[in-house]
């Protein structure tokens, strides 16, 4: 597995890597076949993005998850395919408000693109493996890219609501409780049983981004940082939220970290932000840094607009980079 830097190619895709042989070295024997203990299995993953190549000729390069009350990314998506999760096999369905629950297949500056409408949480009552599945499906789909957007609560003191943090790294505090997608038995053709995760976050798109937000004229309200997750669904206690910051985190949430992992293991290139859409609290008596998911949704609407431009104009320079990829419609 590489860090999937840029000079590796022409194009920005990491060499996809052939996955070795665990399992006691038989790759093909089929010991998983049906989702046991919440866990899917490489056929049942393989069977749900079959059922959604069955029904579109679009070819998806690149996988968005929209964060809470950032639908409207995907709403920029043209010639789309759309397919609601309730009706695609196996697939989990969105309980959160902010979270449409759907897929949208289609093309973002002529890449084709499938985007999720709606992502899952741990606290919805979905193991971290269910969470994270759908990164798989895209996998299996045939996407190169995992382009994660979140809400999240700003720890850092020189972040503002509406400004965007640019996820150079994660703390995984949910893995450090043992609580991991991956967990449970290897599946090599997805990925190894130990992968690396210190270029988690393509460092060559971050410097894309942030290019690309100076264009944009935004670069005061673009950050770097790293993001955590926790798992929910009730926001963080002052003593948590000081016992963060002294940790490094920048950002916390209750998403993305799980999904990134899961990209990571199957070897997808990942690029993630996260809109600050409240600060955190720094003491007992800020009542007015409590956090509400409201806030978050309605922060989330009123900036989904420069998110989503983000986001194209980062699409659009990969496009560059890999012309072959770009698809006619
Ligand atoms: O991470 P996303 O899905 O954007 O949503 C964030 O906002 C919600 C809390 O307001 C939580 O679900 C948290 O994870
Ligand atoms: N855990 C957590 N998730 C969030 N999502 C949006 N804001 C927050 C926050 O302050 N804390």
């Amino acid at each position: 597995m590489t860090g999937s830097s840029a000079s590796d190619s022409s194009c920005l895709i990491a060499k996809s890597k052939t996955n070795g042989t665990e399992m006691n070295g038989n790759t093909t024997r089929n010991t998983y076949t049906a989702i046991e203990n919440n866990t899917y299995s490489y056929e049942v993953i393989k069977d749900i993005a079959d059922y959604l190549l069955d029904r579109t000729t679009i070819r998806p390069l690149i996988g968005i998850i929209c964060g809470s009350g950032l639908n409207s990314i995907a709403d920029m998506i043209t010639d789309t395919k759309v397919f609601e999760y309730e009706d695609i096999p196996n697939f989990p369905v969105s309980t959160v408000e902010g979270h449409v629950g759907r897929m949208i297949f289609g093309y973002l500056e002529n890449m084709p693109v499938m985007a999720m409408q709606g992502r899952f949480h741990y606290y919805e009552g979905y193991p971290l493996a269910k969470c994270s599945m759908p990164v798989r499906v895209m996998k299996l789909v045939g996407v190169r890219y995992l382009m994660a957007t979140n809400a999240a609560g700003g720890l850092n003191s020189k972040f503002k609501v509406g400004d965007i943090m640019l996820v150079r790294d994660h703390i995984n505090i949910m893995g450090f409780a043992g609580n991991s997608p991956l967990q449970g038995p290897n599946d090599p053709r997805f990925g190894p049983r130990f992968p690396p995760m210190t270029n988690a976050y393509n460092a060559h798109l971050i410097k894309i981004a942030k290019q690309v937000a100076k264009d944009m004229g935004i670069e005061n309200e673009i950050h770097e940082g790293v993001y955590t997750c926790l798992g929910g669904p009730n926001y963080e206690t002052v003593a948590e939220l000081r016992m963060l910051r002294t940790m490094g985190v920048d950002a916390v949430g209750m998403s993305t970290v799980h999904e990134v992992i899961t990209a990571r293991h199957c070897d997808l290139t990942v690029f993630a932000f996260s809109l600050i859409t409240n600060k955190c609290a720094t003491g007992y008596d800020s009542s007015e840094d409590e956090a509400n998911h409201e806030e978050v949704v309605t922060v989330g609407r009123s900036r989904q607009a420069v998110c989503g431009e983000l986001l194209c104009r980062v699409i659009r320079e990969i496009a560059k980079e890999c012309p072959n990829k770009a698809q006619v419609k």
